[in-house]
């Protein structure tokens, strides 16, 4: 079959993660051909869509996201009508912080402004409202009430089966080995040669790989997460059933993060929100000199601040972020060849929102206006890009 013309398809999408599966899903129910190709046999826990659980909420501290969430909590809980699963279990999260830290301030005026329901905590409040927490002197929180846990493994398999329940095609196992860009572009994989009008490129941590041979080499850095699970000494007092919440202490210079124990009983889910440099290809292979400063960070962390967790990780299992130097995603077209459209750079914050950026993604394919403002995603905010890519 190799080397032979098999399909025009108005879209192929490569990348089968959860942003490239929400593009496709969007195209295919808009009555589009689509042919959605995966380079693993699925599911696979090689990307970044991989695992049990995900953060949603509405809080954030930029305004451009804040302005989605009510539109991909709207999808997502269309995408459960329609699978007949659930996905989402509210928990609510909580945001930590010094009241003098800017980044803080910026949190509440978000939620103040889309009328988010939350409360705000003094040290002395924190403390009693969540004796498992030891806050720092003069720390203060601030708690989003619609915020929850997605259940990550069992989404990415509703998206891409809803895409396939309105005609699409999925491949997995078949990777993408050529783009021959033109009016009609040509697609060769593992397996076979596709042609189709547009091309979406959501490839994770491979974007680079497959934008270099068309010139195109975006700022981002491939990072492995370490995702740490660490034991309740009294099983459930971290639970979701015990009301206690997602977090996030905005700690310098990366923040750390926690999910209330519940897809494995009796551990709380605790990472850094950063990682050490990694090709996906390599995730694995550390750095002779690794000393998983990460991990010794949330050690002294959980030592100090969440009493009631022994502070040795019991599980570390391991994921990919692709960051952008501002964390802001890339959805955009090719600079060049206008009917390809680039998903990039989610930055460890995506997969709440795959819901719209699907959307996007599906309306910038279509030659359509998007539906938000784009200019914190577009390609051109990177001064530094090579000259002849643009
Ligand atoms: C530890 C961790 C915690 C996170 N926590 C949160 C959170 O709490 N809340 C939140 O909203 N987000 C969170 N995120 C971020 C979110 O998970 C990601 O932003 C999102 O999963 C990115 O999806 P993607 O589709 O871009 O990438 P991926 O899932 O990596 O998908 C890209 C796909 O493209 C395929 N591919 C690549 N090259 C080819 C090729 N040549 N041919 C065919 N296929 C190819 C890959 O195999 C892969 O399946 C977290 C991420 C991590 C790692
Ligand atoms: O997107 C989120 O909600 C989380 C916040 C903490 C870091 C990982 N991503």
């Amino acid at each position: 079959m190799a080397g032979q013309v098999c399909s025009l398809y108005d879209t192929i999408v490569v990348g089968a993660g959860i942003q490239g599966s929400f593009t496709a899903y969007h195209l295919a129910k808009r009555g589009r051909e689509t042919l959605l190709l995966e380079q693993f046999p699925l599911p696979h826990s090689r990307g970044s869509s991989h695992g049990q659980s995900r953060i949603i909420r509405h809080a954030y501290p930029q305004e451009h996201y804040s302005q989605m969430m009510a539109e991909s909590y709207r999808l997502w809980e269309q995408l459960e009508a329609e699978a007949g699963v659930s996905l989402y279990r509210q928990t609510g999260l909580l945001v930590l912080g010094a009241n003098t830290n800017p980044e803080f301030q910026c949190w509440c005026r978000t939620l103040v402004k889309h009328n988010v329901p939350g409360e705000l905590f003094t040290t002395e409040s924190l403390h009693g409202r969540f004796p498992g927490i030891r806050p720092y002197h003069g720390e203060v929180g601030v708690s989003d009430h619609t915020a929850g846990v997605l259940s990550a493994d069992r989404a990415l398999r509703a998206v891409q089966d809803g895409f396939q329940r309105c005609g699409g095609a999925l491949h997995d196992g078949e990777k993408v080995t050529d783009i021959k860009p033109g009016v009609v572009v040509t697609v060769t994989t593992s397996r076979g040669v596709y042609q189709a009008n547009s091309l979406v490129i959501t490839a994770g941590p491979w974007a680079n790989k497959l934008l270099a041979p068309l010139g195109l080499q975006l700022p981002l850095q491939t990072l492995r997460i370490n995702v740490c699970y660490w034991k309740e000494k009294v099983p459930g007092a971290y639970g979701v059933s015990a009301n206690f919440p997602c977090f996030l202490a905005l700690c310098a210079p990366h923040h750390i993060y926690g999910l209330p124990s519940n897809e494995y009983p009796g551990l709380v889910k605790i990472c850094y929100h950063s990682g050490s440099l990694a090709d996906p290809e390599e995730r694995d292979r550390l750095p002779e000199t690794s000393a998983l400063p990460d991990i010794q960070i949330l050690q002294d962390f959980i030592s100090k601040y969440l009493p009631g967790l022994v502070p040795e990780p019991a599980v570390v299992e391991h994921c990919m972020y692709t960051n952008t130097p501002d964390e802001d995603f890339v959805l955009d077209r090719h600079p060049k060849f206008r009917n390809i459209i680039i998903g990039a750079g989610f930055s460890g914050h995506g997969f709440k929102l795959a819901p719209v950026v699907g959307k996007l993604l599906c309306q910038l394919t279509a030659g359509e206006e998007p539906s938000y403002a784009m200019e914190p995603f577009r390609i051109h905010r990177f001064p530094a890009l090579p000259a002849a890519a643009l």
